[in-house]
């Protein structure tokens, strides 16, 4: 079996996956990494239009098979393959080694991704679910989504049991950033001990950014690098409120 394989065999994680998303019909679903269907099964009885993206062959040929007119399976790599272009969600066990490469994508700004519940490595999921972003990157994922770990999932839910525990990790978008709030996001961690009130008063009147500091719950002389993940979560919803 080749590296970083686990499959879940935790039936109390799979309905947790499935109740959280809470699949419907006409909904689109991407499930990455589909391996023996543990996911792909409940997911294909919802009604929603499954996308399974799949690296090994000898998998996708069983899933073929299997979920033949239920679920559309790709042959193809989840760090290249072309994603949707409309709205999508994302139930998957996500590979760990590639667990970053697939949330930088996810997570882009100009994704049409509303949302996403992944089994990744428990400390992936703590860093990304982190209170304070550190990049200008992290700043526009918790200023667009909601990211939260619903639970942490025992090695031993997966067989054979990977090395570290996982985590059920949540993401909702909770806005979608326009042309200005992603540059405030950049340029604001070109130069960290900028204090917000600056940043937000390059896209508005002093006056009104001031307000809308005070009313998301930020103190304007706040240097931009120490913003909270909720708090740049409250701000972009604000700022494109605003806009
Ligand atoms: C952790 S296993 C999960 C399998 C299954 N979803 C489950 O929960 O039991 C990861 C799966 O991702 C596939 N995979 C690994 N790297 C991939 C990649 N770069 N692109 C697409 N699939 C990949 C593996 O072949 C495997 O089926």
């Amino acid at each position: 079996m080749s590296h970083g394989i686990h499959f879940l065999t935790d039936k109390r994680v799979v309905h947790a996956m499935l109740r959280s998303a809470r699949p419907a019909a006409g909904d689109l679903i991407v499930e990455f990494g589909p391996g023996q269907g543990a996911l792909t099964a409940p997911l294909s009885r919802t009604g929603a239009r499954i996308l399974a993206i799949e690296r090994d062959p000898a998998f996708v040929r069983r899933l073929e098979r299997r979920f033949a007119g239920q679920v559309r399976v790709v042959h193809a790599d989840l760090r290249d393959v072309p994603l949707p272009r409309r709205p999508y969600a994302v139930v998957a066990n996500v590979p760990f080694a590639v667990s970053t490469a697939l949330v930088r994508r996810l997570l882009h700004p100009t994704s049409p991704m509303t949302g996403a519940d992944l089994l990744v490595e428990w400390g992936f999921a703590v860093r990304l679910a982190r209170s304070c972003p550190r990049t200008a990157e992290e700043a526009g994922w918790a200023a667009s989504y909601a990211i939260r770990v619903a639970a942490r999932v025992p090695a031993a839910s997966f067989s054979p049991a990977p090395r570290v525990d996982a985590a059920h990790l949540v993401i909702r978008r909770t806005t979608t950033l326009s042309r200005p709030v992603r540059d405030l996001i950049r340029r604001g961690f070109a130069e960290p001990r900028l204090p917000i009130a600056a940043a937000v008063g390059e896209i508005h009147p002093r006056r009104r950014a001031h307000r809308l500091l005070t009313s998301t719950g930020i103190d304007p002389p706040t240097p931009i690098s120490t913003l909270t993940a909720p708090q740049w979560n409250r701000l972009a919803t604000a700022l494109t409120v605003n806009s």
